[in-house]
């Protein structure tokens, strides 16, 4: 991955362990908001990614692309692969039980991908450094070891859950997240 010296995680920046509320290895990840354009079930054309998470701490998904998702014909888009990277690595934070928002996100496209392959998503932390996550990302095509199309690497910033309350609507979140503590 070429990535910039603002994704790269600082010397002292830790290794998260795994939460212990992390979902048991293999089960499935609920999606964190039905109308999430990455991964919510009830968005009309967004990507529906299913996740699980291996270990606690890494995630893996899958993503077919779909005629909503060309940029050139036949092709997947640029921004929606991207789009892709951004969900399963923001999922992979998610396993923290902290809300973080994505701050930067830098991604390497090395192979097009046509409609109707199926990426094989992969996502992990490579070190947190205060309210930073340094985290990156690939897609690889066809299979867990196929060749791989896309990678990203990207800085998530840990922000409170008045963020979402001041620049979005929290009780949206909230009706579908009783695990979190809104008002701590
Ligand atoms: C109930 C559950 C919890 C919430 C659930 C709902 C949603 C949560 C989201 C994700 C959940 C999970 C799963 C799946 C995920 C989805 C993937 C998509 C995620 C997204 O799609 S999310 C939307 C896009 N995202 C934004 O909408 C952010 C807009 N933005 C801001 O809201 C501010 O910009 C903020 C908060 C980022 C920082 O603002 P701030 O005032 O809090 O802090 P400040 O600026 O001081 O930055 C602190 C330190 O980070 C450094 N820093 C900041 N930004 C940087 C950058 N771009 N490059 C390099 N360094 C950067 C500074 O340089 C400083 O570094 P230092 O401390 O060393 O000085």
């Amino acid at each position: 991955m070429t990535r910039s010296s603002l994704t790269t995680p600082p010397q002292g920046a830790v290794l998260p362990a795994a939460h212990p509320g992390a979902p048991p290895p293999g089960a499935p990840l609920a999606s964190h908001y039905s109308r999430c354009f990455g991964c919510g079930t009830d968005h009309p054309t967004g990507l529906h990614l299913t996740a699980r998470t291996p270990d606690g701490a890494t995630v893996e998904a899958e993503f077919t692309v779909g005629e909503a998702h060309q940029g050139a014909p036949r092709l997947a888009h640029g921004g929606v692969l991207a789009t892709a990277m951004d969900e399963v690595i923001g999922m992979s934070v998610y396993l923290l039980h902290k809300p973080y928002v994505t701050g930067r996100l830098e991604t390497d496209y090395l192979l097009p991908v046509p409609v109707g392959t199926t990426l094989h998503l992969r996502a992990w932390c490579n070190g947190i450094a205060g309210r930073k996550a340094y985290l990156e990302a690939e897609g690889r095509i066809g299979a867990p070891d196929g060749p791989v199309a896309v990678r990203a690497a990207a800085l998530f910033i840990e922000v409170g859950m008045e963020h979402f309350a001041k620049y979005g609507d929290l009780a949206a979140i909230a009706a579908e997240h009783q695990d979190y503590e809104v008002n701590p």
